[in-house]
């Protein structure tokens, strides 16, 4: 299997940015330091930390939002991604922040035009993906209407679009009720099927163990390890990725 992504010895310091030490009485803090791995193609890729950890920040540096103060990184063997790429690639952000008046079908076709989706096939795309998240009954609905929880679903909505290759997902099932956590999995595993790549952050470590090939544990900015699902639940059939992750972070 080919790499997908590949990420050497990054380190971001928010206390190195400017605009940080312009602002009065912040200190800043280290974002991650010196983390490696890579992500092979097909793959479920999971990072999971504690709140602050640096999960969010390796991946917007993955995915060139910010860019790390020291290290390398590879997304398809380019080390930037540019214009076309992002036709290959969807992106739930951990907060999506949308025009409060647009309703969600003119929304889900300004992200079709951004990916370029032909305009013959989008509305029938929009449709699939708006049916399959119970969206469709409210296409027509402004989202100043619509809850927390739905607004997640909305987001997901949009990283998926495009069928991405490479997908994405910062906390995706953050507000999420349990039936909507299973259809995120669903489609998730609907998604690896068809041999897309997802990379997730997550605290919630019921939803990582079950579906990922790989597990990253990182911990104040430092990868502590990545555990290679099969081989560990091989290993050892009593293996629970809560007791686990509690002993290996608690011990740090
Ligand atoms: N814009 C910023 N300015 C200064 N420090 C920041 C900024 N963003 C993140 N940090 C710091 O970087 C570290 C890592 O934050 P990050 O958001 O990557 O963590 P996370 O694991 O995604 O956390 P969470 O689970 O709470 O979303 C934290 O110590 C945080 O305070």
């Amino acid at each position: 299997m080919e790499k997908v992504i590949s990420v050497k010895n990054i380190s971001l310091d928010y206390k190195e940015r400017d605009i940080f030490k312009k602002i009065k009485g912040s200190n800043g803090s280290t974002g991650v330091e010196n983390i490696s791995f890579d992500v092979k193609e097909g793959d479920i890729f999971s990072i999971i930390g504690l709140n602050g950890a640096g999960k969010t920040s390796t991946l917007k540096c993955i995915l060139g939002l910010m860019k790390p103060d020291k290290g390398e990184i590879e997304v398809f063997g380019k080390k930037e991604l540019k214009g076309m790429d992002f036709e290959k690639v969807g992106y739930l952000p951990e907060i999506s922040y949308y025009p409060k008046s647009i309703k969600l079908i003119d929304l889900m076709r300004y992200y079709g035009e951004l990916y370029n989706i032909p305009k013959g096939e989008l509305d029938k795309k929009i449709e699939v993906i708006l049916r399959k998240l119970g969206l469709i009954s409210r296409k027509g609905d402004r989202l100043e209407k619509f809850s927390k929880g739905m607004l997640q679903k909305v987001g997901i909505a949009q990283a998926i679009l495009n069928n991405p290759k490479l997908l994405f997902l910062d906390e995706p099932m953050s507000g999420l009720d349990p039936l909507a956590r299973e259809l995120v999995i669903e489609i998730i595993l609907e998604l690896k099927s068809k041999g897309t790549t997802i990379f997730f952050n997550t605290h919630i470590l019921e939803d990582v163990a079950s579906i990922s090939d790989r597990v990253a544990i990182i911990d104040k900015g430092r990868l502590v390890e990545v555990l290679d699902m099969k081989k560990v639940m091989l290993e050892q059939d009593d293996f629970l990725l809560k007791d686990h992750f509690i002993k290996t972070v608690g011990e740090k």
